[in-house]
């Protein structure tokens, strides 16, 4: 299974269940894993025939900027349905961090995979 990457994508948003964070934006840290078969877009050279990491992280931005849930889950699974709705992606691994939310740890969050594997594996 072929995947197109995005490793550490930094995002702001408001995002936190208590009162305090609900008027501060903080940042998140997202890492992407996103199924695709890269074969047509390597043959011909062409960005159109692949997932456009560019675009992609672009439109995270846009989506991070729009929305204020109070949970890493709910921001993780709302990104995956959007992915997968708007992208075509057929199977995704996300991984979420929010760095300093919890005093002693380098980050907490959530990792979560969302629809089929091509290929079935
Ligand atoms: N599983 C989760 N636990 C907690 C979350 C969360 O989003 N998912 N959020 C918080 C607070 O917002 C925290 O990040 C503030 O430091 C606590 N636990």
């Amino acid at each position: 299974m072929d995947q197109v990457l995005i490793e550490g994508l930094e995002l702001d948003t408001v995002i936190g269940v208590y009162d305090w964070e609900r008027s501060i934006t903080q940042r998140l840290t997202l890492d992407l894993v996103l199924a695709t078969d890269i074969r047509a877009a390597a043959q011909d050279d062409d960005l159109s025939q692949t997932l456009d990491y560019d675009a992609i992280s672009r439109r995270i931005g846009v989506f991070a900027e729009e929305h204020s849930f109070e949970l890493v889950e709910t921001f993780a699974e709302r990104l995956a349905e959007l992915l997968q709705e708007e992208f075509g992606v057929p199977w995704l691994k996300m991984t979420l961090r929010k760095p300093g939310a919890v005093a002693n740890a380098r980050a907490v969050g959530v990792s979560i995979e969302r629809g089929q594997r091509p290929g079935g594996h």
